[in-house]
């Protein structure tokens, strides 16, 4: 087993990464101080792992909601009933909800810990290699509105993530390679060793290698973890964990979140910030291709999708949360692993990289 600490004072607290960890059930059982448990889950997820989770909480009094998954249901509707599920159970102040899932999962189910009573604990057992590397850390919770993404939450830290990594034998493998685009991410924006580690392991990533999959988990959480320390409530430092999602939520708002996955548009979101970068004369054209070149590896996509117009995105991209009285601030590089926030880019610049 692997722990990385997110050192938040008071609040800190532990990730632990390793295969077989939701079979302990003593120390999930731990997790929870009060008598009540909520378990958020999803369809997909719930008939490979819930059971097990119930059963460590078995002295405690549990409820679960299973939501029907993918990104349409990170909704309004969906925190309703997640906070109607928190009623009927009677959850008192001293409740736990616990996300078994991936980000839709632990997004919704943190944001209605976050709201329920003003404040409740909260675990996260991601079961994504996405909800591993990236949301299950960090306290960003959210739903999505038809006009914007994660454009409702709060910050709301857990108390403990625990991610189980054989629960990633059953992941799609769509969606292995998703969450693939956020570890890819780290080595981008700050880290062009890991970069280069993750060139010369992706066939292995790819292949599920327990090893390489460890170290990539590892190593994301690790650079995640350092940022919400410095920066919990994205200030200054935690925007650049933002690389590509300007461009990426865009894309997925304007799909109606029913096309690219997140990790998908960010991907494509990526190679736009990297392009638009060389394009205002700020980073080399060969780091933007050894960028592309890793993710086309990794099987994802790095060019838009058809059909989406460039005014509609850049009309997307007004809704960004970086966004200062309605001027954005993008995150571009200097080149792998020297990510900044950059202001006053005009819209002619985005524009034509768009089309
Ligand atoms: N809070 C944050 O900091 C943060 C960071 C990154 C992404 N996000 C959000 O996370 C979401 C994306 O998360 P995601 O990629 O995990 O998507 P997801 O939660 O939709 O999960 C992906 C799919 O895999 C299925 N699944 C999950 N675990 C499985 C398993 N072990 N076996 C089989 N199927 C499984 C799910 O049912 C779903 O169909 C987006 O909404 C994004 O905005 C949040
Ligand atoms: O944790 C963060 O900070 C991130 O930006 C991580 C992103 O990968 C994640 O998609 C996040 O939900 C985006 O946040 P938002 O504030 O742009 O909605
Ligand atoms: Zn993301």
């Amino acid at each position: 087993m692997r722990e990385v600490k997110v050192e938040l004072g008071e609040r800190a607290y532990p990730i632990r990464i390793g295969a077989g960890l939701l079979q302990d059930g003593a120390a999930l059982s731990a997790l929870v101080t009060g008598q009540h448990v909520l378990i958020v889950t999803d369809g997909n997820v719930a008939p490979h792992y819930l059971a097990q989770v119930q059963q460590a909480l078995a002295g405690k009094t549990t409820n679960a909601v299973i939501l029907p998954p993918g990104e349409q249901e990170k909704t309004l509707a969906r925190f309703g009933d997640i906070l109607a599920a928190l009623a009927a159970l009677g959850a008192s102040r001293d409740a736990t909800v616990v996300a078994l899932g991936g980000g839709v999962v632990g997004d919704l189910a943190g944001f209605a810990a976050a709201c329920w009573m003003r404040g409740v604990r909260f675990v996260q057992l991601p079961t994504t290699l996405l909800a591993m590397v990236d949301s299950s850390v960090g306290g960003k919770t959210a739903v999505d509105l038809p006009s914007g993404k994660n454009l409702v939450g709060a910050f709301h830290q857990p108390a403990a993530v625990i991610a189980d990594t054989r629960t990633l034998d059953t992941l799609p493998l769509r969606e292995l390679r998703a969450g693939l685009a956020e570890v890819v991410k780290y080595g981008a924006i700050a880290d062009a060793e890991f970069f280069a580690w993750l060139e010369g392991h992706a066939e292995a990533l790819i292949a599920r290698d327990p090893e390489a999959l460890a170290e990539a988990i590892a190593v994301s959480c690790r650079q995640k973890a350092g940022v919400v320390a410095r920066d919990e409530t994205e200030q200054g430092e935690r925007m650049l964990l933002n690389f590509g999602h300007t461009f990426g939520h865009a894309i997925e708002t304007e799909q109606g979140y029913g096309g690219l996955l997140h990790g998908e548009a960010i991907a494509v979101g990526m190679v736009l910030a990297a392009k638009l970068s060389t394009q205002l004369g700020r980073a080399p054209a060969a780091d933007a291709d050894r960028l592309a070149a890793l993710l086309v590896r990794l099987g994802l996509p790095i060019a838009l999708p058809p059909g989406l117009g460039a005014p509609a995105l850049l009309q997307r991209m007004r809704l960004d949360k970086k966004a200062v009285s309605g001027a954005l601030r993008l995150i571009l590089w200097r080149g792998l692993g020297q990510a900044d926030v950059v202001r006053d880019v005009p819209d002619t610049e985005i524009l034509s990289l768009l089309r």
